[in-house]
C-alpha cells in the first residue's frame, strides 16, 4: 500500500532553492506563494510546526512568515525560533509573521485597541527605501490586524507607519530581515507586488529565473525516474488538469501510458464524446473507457450527505481504476504484470481544501485527495500537485495542447453527483443534465465562456416550490445557477452575467425541463460560500 505524498512533501518540486512560506494559519498563505511565483521565483509552503532545523534542511533561498489568527503574546501562540534570524537566510514577515519576528528579536508587540481592517493608508518614514523603494510616500495597503508592533527590535529601522500601527514596516538591511504589518499579497495593497519583489530581488538578492518551463523539464525528469520502464495508467476526465498531467507523462514515458476515462454516469451531456474527440485527437494517447454508471449509481443510492457522497465517489473511482487495470492487462496479454502507477491531475487547491495543510480545516474531501480509500494499491504520480490552475494551463500550452483543452472551465471529478442537493438518482441526473446543457449552450452563445471561471448548475432535489405553468399548479424543484469568476478557485466572486442572458436561461430551463419551475441565481462570493454546493 502506498500513501499519497504528503502535501508538504519534503521532496522539492524543483531543483531550485525554494522561497519557503511558513504558514501560521493564514487565509492566504497560498496567495503569498503565488505572488512569489508570479515574480518568477520558486516557492513552497511549509507548516509553522517546522523547526528551524527542518526549515534550513530544505535549503531555502529566503523565508516568508505568513499572517495568522493568533496573537504573539497569547498562550500557545505559534512561535518562530530566534535562531532562524541568525542563519543568514533573508526573512520577510507579513502581519502575524512580522509581529512574531519583532517579538522573537526583542521588539514590543501589543494590542493598540485600534484595529485596522481593509484599506489603510501607510506613510513612509523618511525617504522611501529598502523594501519600500519606488513606492509612493503615502500608499494604500490592505490590513487585517488588532495587534501592533510598538517598538522595532534593536538594529531595525522603521520604514512606515499607519494610524493604528506605530511600526508598520521595518528592516535590518545588514541581516536581510524585513517585515510589514499589511498584506502585500492581496491585490488591494496597490504596491504589494512591488514590496514583495523588493524583498526578493534586493533584500534576498534572488534572480527572477523560474518559469513553468522549468516545471515541464523537471517533472518529465522526475516522472521518468519514478516510473522507470513500468506501465502506468492515468485518470483522464476531459478536464484541464488530467489532460496536462497525461500529456506530461506521455512526454516522459510515451506509450507505457494508457489513459482511463471513467464514465460514472455523473457526467454532463456530451462529455464522454468530447474526451475521445479532443484529447485523443490532440495527443494520440491510448484511451480505455470504463463504463461504470451502474457501480456509482448503486453505491450512491439513498445517500444525501455531501461528505459521504464524496468519500463513496473517491472510493469507487479507485475501484474503477483497478477494474480498468485488470482489463488493460488482459487486453495486452502482458503475463499478469500489474500496473503499479496511477497518474492524477491533482492540483494544490485540491490538497489544501481536503485539509492537507497542517492545522488547515477539511472544507470538503476532493475525490482525488481526501476521498481516496485507505487500501489504495496504486503509487500515485501527481506532477501538478504543487501548482495552481493558471500555472497548469501555462504548462499545458507549452506541451502544445490546444486552447479548447487548456482553456476549458473546470468540472469536478464527482460531477453532477455533488450538484444534486439530496440523493442521486438516474431521473434527477437526467433532469440536471438537461438544465446544465441549456445553461452552458446559452453562455457559449452569448460569447461569455471566457468571462466566467465556471458555472455550476445545481438541482435542489430536496426543495420544492409552488409554481403556475399552463394555467395549472406545479410543485417543482429549483435550479440554481452559480456563475463565478476566480483566479485559482481558492477565492471567487459571483459573476455579474447580463440580465437578458439570465432571463433566457431561466425561460428555457423552466420551459424545457420537466419538473423544474424556478431558476435562481447564487450571489455569494467564496468565502463564505464555496463554488460547488456540496
Ligand atoms: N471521469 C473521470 N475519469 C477518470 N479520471 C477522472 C475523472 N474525473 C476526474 N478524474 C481524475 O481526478 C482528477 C481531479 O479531477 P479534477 O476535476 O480536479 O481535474 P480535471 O478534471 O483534470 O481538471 P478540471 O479541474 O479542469 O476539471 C483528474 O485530474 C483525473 O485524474
Ligand atoms: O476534481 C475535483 N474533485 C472534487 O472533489 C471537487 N470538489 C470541488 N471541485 C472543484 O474545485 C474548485 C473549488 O471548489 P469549491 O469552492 O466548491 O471547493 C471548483 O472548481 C470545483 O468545481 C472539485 N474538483
Ligand atoms: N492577519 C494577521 O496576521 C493578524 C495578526 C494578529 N492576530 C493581529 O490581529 O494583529
Ligand atoms: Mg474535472
Amino acid at each position: 500500500m502506498t500513501t499519497p505524498t504528503a502535501p508538504f512533501s519534503s521532496e522539492a518540486q524543483t531543483s531550485q532553492k525554494p522561497v519557503l512560506v511558513v504558514d501560521y494559519g493564514a487565509q492566504y498563505a497560498q496567495l503569498i506563494a503565488r505572488r512569489v511565483r508570479e515574480a518568477n521565483v520558486y516557492s513552497e509552503i511549509v507548516p509553522h510546526t517546522f523547526t528551524t532545523e527542518q526549515l534550513l534542511a530544505k535549503n531555502p533561498a529566503a523565508i516568508i512568515l505568513s499572517g495568522g489568527p493568533s496573537s504573539v503574546y497569547a498562550e500557545g501562540a505559534p512561535r518562530v525560533g530566534a535562531d532562524l534570524f541568525e542563519a543568514g537566510v533573508p526573512v520577510f514577515g507579513i502581519c502575524y509573521g512580522f509581529q512574531a519576528m519583532a517579538n522573537a528579536l526583542g521588539g514590543k508587540v501589543a494590542q493598540t485597541g485600534l484595529r485596522e481592517y481593509g484599506a489603510t493608508e501607510a506613510t513612509t518614514v523618511g525617504e522611501a527605501r529598502s523594501i519600500l523603494a519606488g513606492v509612493p510616500d503615502s500608499q494604500n495597503t490592505w490590513m487585517s490586524h488588532g495587534d501592533s508592533v510598538h517598538e522595532a527590535p534593536e538594529g531595525f529601522e522603521v520604514l512606515a507607519t499607519t494610524a493604528g500601527a506605530p511600526v508598520a514596516a521595518f528592516a535590518n538591511e545588514e541581516k536581510h530581515l524585513y517585515g510589514v504589518q499589511w498584506h502585500p499579497e492581496v491585490k488591494h495593497s496597490v504596491h504589494g507586488q512591488q514590496v514583495l519583489e523588493n524583498f526578493l530581488f534586493n533584500g534576498a538578492g534572488l534572480k527572477p529565473n523560474w518559469t513553468t518551463g522549468n516545471i515541464l523539464d523537471e517533472q518529465v525528469d522526475r516522472i521518468r525516474r519514478q516510473i522507470g520502464d513500468s506501465k502506468v495508467i492515468c485518470g483522464l476526465s476531459g478536464g484541464v488538469d488530467s489532460a496536462v498531467a497525461a500529456a506530461l507523462v506521455q512526454r516522459a514515458v510515451g506509450d507505457q501510458l494508457t489513459c482511463v476515462f471513467v464514465d460514472h454516469g455523473l457526467l454532463r451531456e456530451g462529455e464522454a464524446e468530447q474526451v475521445e474527440r479532443d484529447f485523443v485527437a490532440a495527443t494520440g494517447v491510448k484511451l480505455y473507457v470504463a463504463n461504470e454508471q451502474e457501480r456509482f449509481l448503486s453505491a450512491l443510492a439513498g445517500v444525501s450527505d455531501p461528505e459521504t457522497k464524496r468519500k463513496i465517489i473517491g472510493r469507487e473511482f479507485i475501484r474503477a481504476f483497478e477494474e480498468a487495470e485488470r482489463a488493460i492487462i488482459a487486453e495486452a496479454a502482458s503475463e499478469g504484470e500489474s500496473i503499479k502507477f496511477l497518474v492524477q491531475g491533482t492540483l494544490y487547491p485540491d490538497v489544501v481544501e481536503s485539509g492537507g495543510g497542517e492545522g488547515a480545516a477539511n472544507i470538503k474531501s476532493h475525490h482525488n485527495v481526501g476521498g481516496l480509500p485507505e487500501d489504495l494499491q496504486f503509487e500515485l504520480v501527481e506532477p501538478l500537485r504543487a501548482l495552481f490552475k493558471d500555472e497548469v494551463r501555462a504548462v499545458g500550452a507549452q506541451l502544445g495542447l490546444p486552447q479548447e483543452i487548456v482553456g476549458r472551465q473546470p468540472f469536478p471529478g464527482p460531477g453532477l453527483g455533488i450538484r444534486i442537493v439530496g440523493d442521486v438518482t438516474k431521473e434527477r441526473l437526467d433532469l440536471l443534465r438537461k438544465a446544465d446543457a441549456i445553461a452552458r449552450a446559452e453562455l457559449t452563445a452569448a460569447g461569455l465562456d471566457n468571462d466566467v471561471w465556471q458555472m455550476p448548475v445545481v438541482l435542489l432535489a430536496d426543495v420544492r416550490s409552488v409554481g403556475v405553468q399552463g394555467d395549472g399548479r406545479t410543485y417543482g424543484h429549483p435550479i440554481v445557477l452559480r456563475p463565478v469568476s476566480s483566479e485559482d478557485a481558492m477565492t471567487a466572486d459571483w459573476s455579474r452575467l447580463p440580465y437578458d442572458l439570465l432571463a433566457r436561461i431561466s425561460n428555457r430551463i423552466t420551459n424545457e425541463v420537466d419538473g423544474v419551475n424556478r431558476v435562481v441565481l447564487d450571489v455569494t462570493s467564496k468565502p463564505p460560500g464555496t463554488i460547488e454546493w456540496e
